[in-house]
């Protein structure tokens, strides 16, 4: 889904209500607990969560705050670099598997400039990433800053024991396709957005949807938006401390055979300061389809999407890179 304007209309604005209500937030560290009412009453938030929203926030994730703060400091310097520098990673080629941009050419980075590299397996994608600045790829133990692999490994901890929690919820059993998840890809997608200027651009990054399985998102200050589905309306997200916000990609609406579905967000400019976000999407590996859950399908629920890979949404994204409203999940629907 793609949205081109610039400034945000009046009538798409968030609605300012005095109580907003509020964001699901789950303590995940409740899922490890040895506590099988613990562990459900979890599982059963997440599930609730996932088919009435599509987003939550978690905490309590097993990620320290300084590894936090090093993956967003390590970004933000990467984007303070001379673009001569930066420029050695751009491309137009979308199956590059590291690639900087600043402009739009992709319908919907309005006004952000991104660097995008994979991380799962991280033996055969480090060799990619950016040399520069150091912290980016080891952590300057001397100054006690971590880095962005450190942080890639533990997100990705993160997203398995999430995965696990949400397919337990949809009752397919939390090992269902555990092997396929374990060996997918996980691909960084490192966002950087000016501070709002004079101009009326007012939007970093327009209206779309992730086309993993699920995508956690990591930033510097607010700035996320996304739809929310009762209401048809924006809904600005919450920052709370140490949390990260999770959502539901393209590819788990596939899975789920539309019991829970994909999310609609978008990234406006934070009136006060530069934002750095870093969105590490989920998925199976390349070419691994993604299908409904069979257990999922029935004859009071047919089958409601075809089947497909990351690759094909490669494919799907290289295809119709001019056409601005290109819906990779409306493709699918059966
Ligand atoms: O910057 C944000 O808050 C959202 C980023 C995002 O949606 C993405 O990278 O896909
Ligand atoms: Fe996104």
């Amino acid at each position: 889904m793609s949205d081109t304007s610039k400034s945000v209309p009046q009538e798409q604005l968030p609605s300012q209500e005095l109580h907003p209500p509020p964001m699901p937030v789950i303590n995940l560290g409740h899922l490890s607990l040895d506590d099988p009412t613990a562990r459900s009453r979890v599982v059963n938030d997440i599930a609730k969560s996932c088919r009435d929203l599509g987003y939550f926030q978690v905490i309590n994730h097993g990620i320290s705050q300084s590894v936090m703060d090093g993956a967003v400091e390590a970004a933000s310097e990467f984007f303070k670099l001379p673009s001569e520098i930066k420029e050695e990673y751009a491309s137009d080629d979308i199956r590059q598997p590291v690639r900087y941009d600043t402009s739009s050419k992709d319908g919907i980075s309005m006004s952000r400039a991104f660097l995008k590299h994979y991380a799962h397996p991280l033996c055969d994608w480090l060799q990619y990433w950016p040399q520069q600045p150091p912290i980016y790829r080891q952590a300057v133990s001397s100054l006690k800053r971590e880095y962005m692999e450190k942080y890639a490994v533990e997100v990705r901890m993160v997203a398995l024991k999430l995965m696990e929690a949400i397919l337990e919820g949809l009752g397919i059993g939390k090992e269902y396709m555990h092997e396929k998840f374990e060996e997918g890809l996980q691909l960084l997608s490192v966002n950087c957005y000016p501070k709002v200027s004079q101009s009326d651009t007012t939007i970093g990054l327009a209206a779309h949807s992730d086309y993993g399985l699920l995508t956690i998102l990591l930033t510097s200050c607010p700035g996320l938006e996304v739809v929310d589905r009762s209401s048809n309306s924006w809904k600005v997200v919450q920052q709370l401390p140490h949390a990260l916000h999770v959502h539901i990609g393209d590819h788990m609406e596939i899975l789920s055979n539309g019991q829970i579905k994909t999310v609609v967000h978008r990234a406006v400019l934070n009136p006060q300061e530069a934002r750095i976000s870093i969105a590490s999407i989920h998925g199976f590996a390349l070419h691994e389809k993604v299908s409904s859950a069979k257990e999922l399908v029935d004859e009071e629920n047919p089958q409601k999407y075809k089947e497909s890979s990351f690759n094909d949404f490669l494919e799907h994204l290289t295809a119709n890179m001019d056409n601005m409203q290109r819906n990779f999940l409306e493709s699918l629907r059966i």
